[in-house]
């Protein structure tokens, strides 16, 4: 298994009917180390029955299956983890929440974010965004140099996220990433998810 992995994380909105089956397919199409949760504006009833119906299909492949945001929703509902920005909450009480479970934090592009992050227990750090992205109104740029200083430097695995396809991976893949999130090169993949899988897999492997 090659060094960096893949890190999915879930459309913006997702219909419940039919949303567990593509994951169910895209996860059985190639190596997925984890998968976020990601329902930015969603009601927290809303939130919960995504979190009863994905987090089955998630971990009974092997896939951690965590929450964007809200560490006492994870904690409370079974999820392996949760996924933290800057402005969702204190750092250091979700840590306490989580207990064993796994807390990743946003960092930006800011190595100082990064060894703050460090020193309280996260799991891993999270840069970006390194390319544009349709997805998320990205305020801060990173460039490849910080996973390479970090990775140089910290055993606490990196994250890469922003705009990242198969086409444009390598240069994070070998500036030391040992995740690539990523949301629209699976699910909007012209080939579908499953071939979004498939290729990212393919192009980390091309270039570790
Ligand atoms: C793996 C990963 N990295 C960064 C983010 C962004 O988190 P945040 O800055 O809190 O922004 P929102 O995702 O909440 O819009 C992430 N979700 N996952
Ligand atoms: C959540 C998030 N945080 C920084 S960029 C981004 C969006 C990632 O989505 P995509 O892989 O489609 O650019
Ligand atoms: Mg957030």
């Amino acid at each position: 298994m090659p060094d960096c992995r893949l890190y999915l994380i879930t459309p913006p909105r997702i219909d419940l009917a039919r949303f567990p089956e593509d994951l169910a397919r895209a996860l059985d199409a190639g190596d997925v180390a984890c998968l976020q949760l990601r329902l930015k504006d969603a009601p927290p009833d809303e939130v919960r029955r995504a979190i009863d119906a994905l987090r089955p299909v998630a971990q009974s492949r092997d896939v951690a299956f965590l929450l964007n945001d809200d560490a006492e929703l994870a904690a409370q509902t079974g999820c392996d983890g949760a996924h933290l920005g800057q402005e969702d909450g204190d750092h250091a009480r979700a840590r306490a929440l989580l207990r064993e479970g796994m807390l990743g934090i946003t960092c930006h592009d800011s190595r100082h974010l990064a060894m703050e992050a460090g020193e309280l227990g996260a799991d891993y750090v999270a840069f970006g965004a390194f390319f544009p992205t349709s997805t998320k109104d990205a305020k801060h740029h990173a460039d490849p140099e910080i996973l390479e200083w970090w990775s140089s430097l910290f055993e606490i695995p990196c994250v890469a996220i922003g705009g990242i396809t198969a086409e444009n991976c390598a240069p994070l893949v070998r500036a030391g990433a040992d995740f690539l999130a990523v949301v629209g090169a699976v699910w909007n993949h012209p080939e579908g998810p499953a071939q979004g899988v498939l290729a990212m897999n393919a192009a980390i492997a091309a270039a570790a």
